[in-house]
């Protein structure tokens, strides 16, 4: 059994004049979490379309556990789940008939008590007879979840799946996803927030304006990037001092705080405190500032990646 659940080769894909896809390649293992990091625009519901057999690529090939796309279209769709957007679900429907329905288009009889079992998976249970529209939209994207999952599907594809959700919403959600994963599910997911993609995802495909511009764990992403660390301290040692430290490659001094940059954070870290121990200075108030995946986009493509910044809250 190959390693992969999904191999993409050289997708392009146009609309009309718009280039969405430009030899687009990259595979995704058995059991990881999978982000396709980018902008709006930059080519991530493609992607995802094109390997869940909804769209077609213009050229190029996507095999998905071990199956190409282009000849066993039924026999993959059966072993994968999308979720929906929740736009999707249907307004008349009531939760638990919403599972029923999707299970019966997978072919799938469900009786009453395996659906209110999958709803409690998603704590869902006392909504379970609530119309889409008075759920919240955390319950909806659990209710989309649900639904993908009625298949019991090996690979498990969610476009923006915390989209617009609410700090506290957003970290149940990667918990639920952490969770399927860890059933042993792939899981490929796509997102514009840096945050989800460095928490959740084990490794992360850059993707803008129709290319993918890089591929790795988040670690290495950052690593390559080969960016000093900033250390933030109140400016009460003499530079020459500072400059002593292993590993600084540069001192900054401005409004009463001093910026070293190191290229070994925890060398240099340790040899602060020594120094402040030395010359017997409390030193408190100190900033640890590593590149992020919001730096190696930025060096990749030139802009930021979002404007849409998370709330720090989601990350406390
Ligand atoms: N059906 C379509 N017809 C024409 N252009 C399209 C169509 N679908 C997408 N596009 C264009 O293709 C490009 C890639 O869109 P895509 O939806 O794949 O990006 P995305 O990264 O998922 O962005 P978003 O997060 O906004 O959905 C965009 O320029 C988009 O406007």
């Amino acid at each position: 059994m190959s390693e992969h659940a999904i191999e993409v080769h050289q997708i392009t894909k146009r609309y009309g004049a718009i280039q969405a896809l430009n030899d687009v390649s990259f595979s995704v293992r058995r059991g990881e979490i999978f982000a396709l990091l980018g902008p709006n625009g930059a080519g991530k519901t493609t992607t995802l379309s094109i390997i869940e057999g909804i769209r077609r690529a213009d050229s190029g090939s996507v095999q998905v556990l071990g199956m190409d796309m282009a000849t066993h279209a039924r026999q993959i769709k059966r072993r994968i789940g999308v979720q929906l957007q929740t736009t999707s679900l249907l307004p008349d429907l009531p939760v638990i008939e919403q599972v029923w329905l999707f299970g019966r288009l997978y072919g799938i009889a469900m009786n009453h008590t395996h659906a209110l079992a999958l709803l409690d998976l998603f704590g869902l249970r006392e909504q379970a007879h609530r119309l889409p529209e008075h759920l919240s939209g955390g319950q909806r994207q659990r209710l989309a979840l649900a639904i993908a999952l009625v298949n019991d599907p090996e690979i498990l594809f969610l476009d923006e799946p915390t989209s617009g959700l609410d700090p506290q919403s957003r970290r149940t959600l990667w918990d639920t996803i952490r969770r399927l994963r860890d059933e042993g599910r792939t899981i490929v997911l796509t997102t514009h927030y840096m945050e989800e993609a460095a928490m959740l995802a084990h490794r992360v495909g850059i993707i803008d304006a129709g290319k993918l511009l890089a591929l790795g764990t988040p670690g290495e992403l950052i690593r390559q990037l080969n960016r000093p660390t900033a250390i933030t301290l109140p400016d009460i040692f003499p530079v020459e001092a500072l400059a002593t430290l292993p590993a600084i490659v540069a001192i900054n001094r401005e409004g009463g705080r001093a910026v070293l940059y190191t290229q070994d954070e925890p060398r240099s870290y340790q040899a602060l405190m020594q120094l402040a121990h030395e010359r017997g200075l409390l030193l408190n108030d100190v900033r640890i500032q590593p590149p992020t995946l919001e730096d190696v986009f930025l060096h990749l493509t030139g802009h930021t990646l979002t404007n849409e910044v998370m709330p720090t809250a989601a990350l406390s």
